[in-house]
């Protein structure tokens, strides 16, 4: 059975449950995150972009979980939070780690409350009370399947497959089962309006986990790609504030650095370094031209390390020959 998604709020979605949530540590410390460096960004829906977002709406709304995939930093995850948007309940951005366990998911007793009540009102009677009262700390996944959220969750292939198998019942059986911990009932139903988004990178290889077949069988594996030229160049002026020309400099280098490394098959800057170097130059007023050689710098510090890894090259002077002669053929 595929869990039941609908964009409809049912009842025991209040804005009190909303408030709730959002007191809780996990959604406190993600949204932080979420804040600072996603939420606060514009989404800049290209045509591609609008389509792929309208088409997988339809997905999740019929009932199927959704897998964006990619190479690092070319917007899976804003891809996925904007979807995530889509639907008017809250998100909970969940990063796939190593360390996250099924207590991290599902909860756990944390320690204990301990009440000591001495009484010795009567001088001769000597009464002690001791009460030791175990803490219960709620799991991510756990208060998202319950009250109904959408989850987001973020290189999801970095978690130990053991720790995925939780989201194997819950988006096939629309129950969450609750391994080893003393609960009344061994499983919690999935609220009906509950999603869940993911995220990955299939190219890289450290610290990542193989996931299990029954899983990916289970997802829509969208493959997300670097924009051609032009629309990145679009994408950037808009992100950033900064003109057209300015962003096809930026755009031009960065693809031509991207396609040296590629040759080599090593991985290349991504649409974030773009941004990041648009970022920097608006932020203190450096002029976004070949000849300024400000501007020259902030490239040379954001591309080096890849030009080094991908050449071999053991010194900065090619290095930055590289980079200079590059930078010329931007305009
Ligand atoms: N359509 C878009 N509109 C605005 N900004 C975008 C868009 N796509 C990507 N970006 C920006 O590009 C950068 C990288 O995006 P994002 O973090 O989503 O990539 P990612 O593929 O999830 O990367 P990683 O695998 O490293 O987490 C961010 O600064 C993001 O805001």
């Amino acid at each position: 059975m595929a869990v039941n998604n609908t964009t409809t709020k049912t009842k025991e979605q209040t804005d009190e449950e909303k408030n709730e949530f959002q007191k809780s540590s996990a959604f406190t410390e993600n949204q932080k995150e979420n804040d600072s460096s996603k939420q606060e960004e514009h989404f800049i829906k290209t045509k591609e972009k609008a389509e792929l977002l309208s088409r997988t709406k339809k997905y999740i709304e019929a009932g199927f979980p959704v897998h964006f995939t990619g190479p690092s930093g070319v917007g899976k995850t804003s891809m996925a939070l904007e979807l995530a948007r889509q639907f008017d309940q809250p998100v909970m951005l969940l990063h796939g780690n190593h360390e996250l366990s099924n207590t991290d998911l599902l909860g756990g007793f944390t320690g204990y409350t301990s009440k000591k009540m001495i009484d010795n009102y009567v001088r001769t009677v000597y009464k002690k009370e001791e009460n030791l009262t175990e803490q219960w700390s709620p799991g991510r996944l756990m208060e998202a399947v319950k009250k109904g959220y959408t989850v987001v969750y973020d290189e999801f292939t970095r978690s130990k497959p053991e720790t995925n198998n939780l989201f194997l019942s819950v988006l096939e059986e629309g129950v969450l089962p609750l391994y080893g911990m003393k609960q009344k009932n061994s499983f919690i139903r999935v609220h009906p309006n509950f999603m869940v988004i993911f995220t990955s990178n299939p190219k890289e290889f450290a610290g990542v986990y193989h996931t299990q077949d029954a899983l990916m069988d289970r997802l829509i594996t969208i493959p997300i790609e670097n924009e051609d030229e032009k629309t990145e160049t679009r994408v950037l002026a808009k992100k950033t504030n900064i003109t057209s020309r300015e962003a096809g400099i930026i755009i031009t280098f960065i693809s031509r650095i991207r396609k040296t490394c590629e040759e080599k098959k090593e991985q290349g800057p991504s649409f974030r370094t773009a941004v990041m170097i648009a970022e920097i130059c608006r932020k203190n007023n450096i002029s976004i031209n070949n000849e300024n050689k400000t501007f020259a710098d902030v490239c040379s510090d954001m591309i080096s390390a890849y030009i080094m890894k991908c050449k071999g090259y053991e010194n900065q002077n090619k290095t930055e020959r590289l980079i200079k002669q590059e930078l010329k053929k931007t305009e």
